[in-house]
């Protein structure tokens, strides 16, 4: 299945997914006729999340979706022709919503794939076409990217702090709304998580769904034992039963029990779950009593609040967890709840069509400060596929014979690129004058391709203190070029 739709939620229209600035830019630009000069736009972060060293991309699938259905429906168009301006007269005249009722999305589009691990100042999409449109979609590309990457980068990190467990997302009832827990579980499956508690999530992009039951399912019943009873006759094969209710070790001799008489009627239950407490302690305690009462393969849950350094914390203290529930901390990002990705003009079509202005926009941080060009991300790598560094170069320009890698915040540390080193090249072509160019791979070949990806990385990359920084530069043309746009643009101080 693939991951999409996302418009069949909204129907009929995604149109007005967007911040009023872009519509109200969109009909300056149509007034003074430059709504169909061409512009380059890329879509990247400054930093990765969770002072990690590196994020998962994630989002591609939906963003495809927005732009393929980009229409302004008759109701979007009621609605921004009812809009006032301050004065009280219309805010967008009848020609102009002509004009969108027509208009049909038509750029170029160069993404790097779902799952692929990526670092700062790499362009994840590259929008190049008629300014308007370019411009138009800004706010949505990035709202269905930056939450999708941050949600995806933070599964990746439960994942590497779980190992080969078992990992649930158990997010929905504490997300950012029903979208953002939409999102959210799919986010979370891309970077790595094994199923979603969130049904609608399972039904609209075939994430495996899985569960165990509430605390008021045990309330519901005279005492434990019947609750856990009646639980295994609905569930005879897939029970997992919440043992913390009342006392977490009572609790699993209560399970203990159900299971013999499960046993005897020729199941075997699934597991428990420990949802408060010391869950190292615990997990130890209930692994002894299921091992001696003959259920060694009764498999261990554990939830509360847990996240990537509290699983390794757990790891390191002995618990003997087999499967970690994991909600508001996953689907919220809790430590870091935003991905600061930003939608930039990098290159004009100039006026005479003789070529290509490139722009730039200033900071006080050169970090800040963006990068011009018609950008390409090249990931070289070792003979055995582990990257080793990646260069972003002007696609409009020619590359010079010898390569070399220059730090954008540091010239003076630069590799050379020895001219039979592998490489990929990351951004590849999805849109071609709007039409769909490119096969989208579904949810789980994603899936797969970010846990190919993440372990690929150096461990002292992954690691979640200090990681190392994976070096990102820009090829030297380019970064000569833009330290002169720099000197161009900038006011010179007088003293
Ligand atoms: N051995 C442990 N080491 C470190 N943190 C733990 C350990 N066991 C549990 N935790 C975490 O400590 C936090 C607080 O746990 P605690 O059991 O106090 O939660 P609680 O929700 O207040 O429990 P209760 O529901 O009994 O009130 C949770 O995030 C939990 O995952
Ligand atoms: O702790 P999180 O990582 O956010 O995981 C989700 C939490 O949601 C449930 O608790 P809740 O108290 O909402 O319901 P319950 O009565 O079923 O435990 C569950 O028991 C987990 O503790
Ligand atoms: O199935 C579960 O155990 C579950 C689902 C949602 C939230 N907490 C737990």
């Amino acid at each position: 299945m693939n991951s999409a739709p996302l418009s069949g939620l909204y129907a009929p229209s995604l149109s007005l997914l967007t911040d009023l600035y872009q519509v109200t830019m969109a009909y300056g630009y149509w007034q003074q006729g430059l709504q169909d000069r061409e512009a380059v736009f890329h879509l990247y972060f400054r930093r990765p999340p969770f002072q990690g060293g590196y994020a998962v991309a994630a989002g591609l699938a939906h963003a495809v979706d927005f732009l393929q259905n980009l229409r302004f429906s008759e109701d979007d168009l009621a609605y921004l022709g009812g809009l006032q301006s301050s004065k009280g007269g219309v805010m967008f005249p009848q020609e102009f919503l002509e004009y969108l009722r027509e208009l049909r999305f038509n750029c170029d589009v160069d993404a790097i794939a779902e799952g692929t691990a990526v670092f700062a100042n790499e362009p994840l999409i590259r929008v190049q076409g008629p300014l308007l449109q370019a411009q138009l979609v800004e706010t949505a590309l990035l709202t269905l990217v930056n939450f999708q990457t941050l949600i995806a980068t933070k599964a990746a990190r439960i994942r590497e702090a779980a190992g080969s467990d078992t990992v649930l997302e158990f997010g929905l009832r504490r997300a950012q709304g029903f979208d953002g827990g939409l999102s959210a579980s799919r986010a979370a499956y891309l970077g790595g998580v094994d199923a979603t508690s969130n049904v609608l999530a399972g039904q609209r992009f075939g994430i495996p769904v899985k569960g165990t039951h509430a605390h008021s399912w045990v309330m519901a019943f005279e005492n434990e034992e019947e609750a856990f009873a009646a639980y295994a006759k609905a569930f005879p094969d897939d029970s997992v039963f919440l043992v913390d209710t009342y006392d977490t070790l009572e609790g699993v001799r209560h399970a203990i029990s159900v299971a013999r008489q499960m046993r005897a009627q020729g199941h075997e239950l699934g597991g428990i779950r420990l949802d408060s407490g010391d869950l190292a302690y615990l997990s130890r305690e209930a692994r002894a009593l299921l091992n001696e009462a003959g259920f060694p393969n009764v498999r261990i849950v554990a939830s509360n609040d847990l996240e990537e350094n509290l699983i390794t914390s757990l790891k390191l203290q002995g618990a003997r967890i087999d499967t970690w529930g994991i909600g508001t901390q996953l689907v919220t990002a809790y430590d870091q709840p935003a991905l600061g990705g930003v939608y930039k003009l990098a290159a004009l079509r100039k006026p005479d069509d003789s070529g290509w202005d490139f722009t730039i926009k200033l900071s006080e941080q050169l970090a800040k400060t963006s990068i011009p060009g018609i950008l390409q991300v090249r990931r070289y790598e070792t003979e055995n596929g582990q990257p080793r560094a990646d260069m972003l170069y002007n696609a409009a320009e020619p590359l010079p014979d010898h390569l070399t890698i220059v730090d954008p915040l540091d010239a003076t540390r630069r590799r050379s690129v020895r001219p039979e080193a592998p490489y990929r090249e990351l951004l590849k072509p999805v849109f071609r004058r709007g039409k769909l160019v490119h096969e989208l791979p579904t949810l789980a070949e994603s899936r797969a391709h970010a846990q190919r990806e993440v372990q690929s990385l150096d461990p002292s990359i992954r690691r979640f203190l200090n990681p190392h920084t994976y070096p990102v530069g820009l090829e030297e043309s380019l970064n000569t070029f833009r330290t002169n746009l720099i000197l161009e643009k900038r006011p010179q101080q007088k003293t």
